[in-house]
């Protein structure tokens, strides 16, 4: 059986950062979920049709991590029919050996509620709004609106919304390096395998 890692958190808390880290070391296999939402916004459109539609080329596309991409990802999120489109894709992704890493919202909660292993990395506003202006180049207050509106959008709808599933460590990054936050996420993981 595969062993699944599910990674949840809000906005630039540094899920990507810790899943690939863990991918590398444990040699899994790693899903972006958010690109899937990012393609199927930047696509434009019926937001349905897209998503249904969604190719690995529009996965592909140079401007997905923008901030404006992130805000129509979270729009089309919101909208049940463009997340049930999503559905196999990521539960294929997730029944590789010897595991997969898939980082997201509802990844714990709603695609794989019987992962092995669960995290919910968490960063104060303030320092996730620094990080993401630093990796963009942009105003960190801006950011800071941007990503508490993102927030907002995804917890409060109504279909999978952004929370920790009951069994899920919580891991708060905002006074760790990259390299002390790896290691819990690492820690955490072995834990569980043994
Ligand atoms: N513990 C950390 N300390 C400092 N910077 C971090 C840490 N974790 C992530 N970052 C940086 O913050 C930004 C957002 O991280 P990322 O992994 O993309 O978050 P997410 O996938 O949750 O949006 C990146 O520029 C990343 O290098
Ligand atoms: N599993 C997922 C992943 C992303 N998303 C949506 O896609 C948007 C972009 O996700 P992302 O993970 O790329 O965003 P960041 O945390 O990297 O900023 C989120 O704000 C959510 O609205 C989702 O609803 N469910």
């Amino acid at each position: 059986m595969p062993f699944i890692i599910a990674v949840d958190g809000p906005a630039a808390s540094g899920k990507g950062t810790i899943s690939r880290a863990l991918a590398q070391h444990f040699g899994f296999y790693h899903l972006d979920t958010g690109l899937l939402y990012r393609a199927t916004g930047a696509k434009g459109g019926d937001p349905i049709a897209s998503a249904q539609g969604l190719c690995a080329d529009d996965l592909t596309r140079p401007d997905l991590r923008s901030a404006e991409a992130g805000q129509a990802a979270s729009r089309v999120a919101a909208i049940p029919e463009v997340r049930a489109a999503l559905v196999d894709f990521q539960h294929r992704f997730a029944r590789q050996d010897p595991g997969a890493i898939l980082d997201g919202r509802d990844i714990g909660t709603v695609i794989c509620p019987d992962a092995a292993v669960k995290l919910y990395v968490i960063a104060s506003d303030q320092v996730r709004a620094e990080r993401r202006a630093a990796e963009l180049n942009a105003d960190p207050g801006e950011m800071l609106e941007q990503l508490r509106e993102r927030d907002r959008r995804d917890s409060e709808r109504a279909t999978a919304p952004l929370r920790p599933a009951d069994d899920a460590a919580v891991l708060d990054t905002s006074d760790m390096s990259i390299d002390q936050a790896v290691a819990r996420a690492i820690a955490i993981v072995e834990a569980a395998r043994r």
